[in-house]
């Protein structure tokens, strides 16, 4: 029952969704931690220099026994993740040690936070973002107006790095509104108001289609030639990077004698857009996996796609447990499906919330499509030149096959994303969806929502 999930036990917030109530932590307050927060606050200038190695290596090793509280965990586990990054990825040949500086306090923070250890969405866009100028008011409008806001910590230093994260935190930012319309749809069901569940499922469209706008700010203030050639090299994980020149097991922590490997940083670590699949009822399965659309919702788990659940290991534990427990008690599709006959507005509604959502993985494929797959294209022309003067690691290998920073086959993962957020409509046999959301009849053909 919708009553039992209490979105504040679980660190989701009606003003702020996935991302803290209050501003993150921008700097940790003891003067204990003063050799983390100097390298970090110089992170761009210390790697453009090539000198980021050499002063981990000098650094001293560091307890965590004096972070007092959550708020210093997250910013130490962002101090530590930027700190290790730079350390891999900031020199033009990657190594595969971690110090044990870094790897230590790092493998102990995460833990605390049940995160893997190394970058992720979490550290470099949740817990990544401070006002420009101090609002006077303390609302939320002010507290989120995109253009007051930057990040606190990059790589670069650029404005195309900033606004790359920036997008990401307005996008859970807007998405607290789908949340809140999400328990309320899980309160109507409950209490079996269809005619409030139809009103809130159509607000919950409107705000899916919200952030298919939000999506596309990316290209007003990141390059897509910035982006793929200065600032996606550093967001790449320890998995699968053999052709860097990695080992092909990942990194070794400090002293330990077997090597880790986690995955990169990935908006797929994002609780918002799972939130919305699990509410809507959408599963994903492996690429190249997806069985029909009639056999699709009797299941069971383990059958479904294993890089959406591998990514729900790389989100904080709170909203892990979140979505759990959100998985066990959403029945929105159910319901629809059971009430369909005497209330055609409910289906419509519901199918217009998957629309929206399919409407949004379109857009973007379009973002990846022009900030990957044609940059990559470039890169191969040049000759990879570009990744040469910024002195980063760059591929050993000739016509390697271009995958997301999550590790995955990029496109034909995404697409299938797409296709199958179309799956479940309860209307499936009856109506075409179109992609840009506009409904059109159709007669009863089977999958039609997934025809393109
Ligand atoms: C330049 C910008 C972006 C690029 C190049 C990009 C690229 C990718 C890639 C390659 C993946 C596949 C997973 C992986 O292997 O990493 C992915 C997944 C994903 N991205 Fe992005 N992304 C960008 C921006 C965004 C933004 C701003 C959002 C949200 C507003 C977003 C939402 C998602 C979601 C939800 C997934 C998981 C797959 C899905 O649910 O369809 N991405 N992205
Ligand atoms: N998967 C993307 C990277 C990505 O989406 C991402 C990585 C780290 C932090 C945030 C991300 N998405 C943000 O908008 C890529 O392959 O380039």
């Amino acid at each position: 029952m919708s009553d039992t999930l209490r979105m504040e036990d679980f660190d989701v917030f009606p003003t702020s969704g996935f991302l803290p109530n209050k501003f993150p932590l921008v700097r940790l307050p003891q003067d204990y931690y003063k050799p983390w927060e100097e390298l970090v606050n110089n992170l761009p200038s210390l790697i453009l220099t090539k000198r980021i190695r050499r002063l981990v290596d000098q650094m001293p090793e560091l307890e965590t026994g004096l972070l007092e509280d959550d708020a210093q965990y997250r910013r130490a586990y962002q101090v530590l993740t930027f700190l290790a990054h730079a350390y891999i990825w900031g020199v033009s040949e990657p190594t595969d040690k971690l110090p044990k500086q870094i790897a230590n306090p790092l493998l102990k923070v995460s833990e605390y936070l049940r995160l893997p250890p190394l970058a992720t969405y979490s550290g470099l866009c949740l817990w990544n973002f401070k006002e420009i100028l101090p609002s006077e008011t303390c609302d939320n409008e002010g507290k989120f107006d995109l253009d007051n806001l930057t990040t606190i910590n990059t790589f670069t230093g650029s404005i195309d790095e900033s606004w790359f994260y920036l997008v990401s935190v307005y996008f859970e930012y807007k998405g607290s509104f789908a949340i809140k319309l999400g328990m309320e749809v899980l309160k109507n069901i409950e209490q079996d108001n269809i005619e409030l569940l139809v009103s809130n499922l159509q607000k919950l469209a409107e705000c899916i289609d919200n952030l298919g706008s939000v999506l596309m700010k990316m290209e007003e203030m990141c390059d897509p030639h910035v982006f793929y050639f200065r600032i996606r090299p550093y967001l790449a994980g320890w998995k699968g990077m053999a052709d860097v020149g990695l080992d092909k097991n990942g990194i070794y922590y400090g002293d330990e004698s077997t090597p880790r490997s986690y995955a990169g940083g990935s908006n797929a670590q994002s609780s918002l857009i799972q939130f919305l699949d699990i509410l809507l009822n959408v599963k994903h399965f492996s690429t190249g996996e997806r069985p029909a659309p009639h056999e699709q919702q009797n299941l069971n788990k383990p059958t479904e796609n294993s890089f959406m659940n591998e990514m729900k290991l790389y989100m904080p534990g709170k909203h892990q447990d979140f979505l759990a427990k959100l998985e066990k008690i959403s029945n929105v599709r159910d319901y629809v499906l059971k009430n369909q006959v005497e209330n055609p507005d409910l289906i419509l509604s519901y199918d217009a919330c998957l629309a929206m959502l399919k409407a949004f993985r379109d857009k973007h494929i379009q973002i990846v499509t022009r900030y990957v797959v044609l940059q990559a294209k470039k890169s191969s022309k040049l000759g990879s030149s570009s990744t040469l003067r910024s002195g980063l690691a760059k591929s050993k290998k000739k016509g390697v096959e271009e995958k997301g920073t999550g590790g995955t086959s990029l496109l034909p993962f995404l697409k299938q994303c797409r296709d199958e957020t179309g799956d479940p409509a309860a209307g499936n046999w009856g109506k075409r969806i179109l992609s840009d959301g506009v409904m059109r009849l159709k007669y009863s053909r089977p999958n039609a929502v997934n025809e393109d």
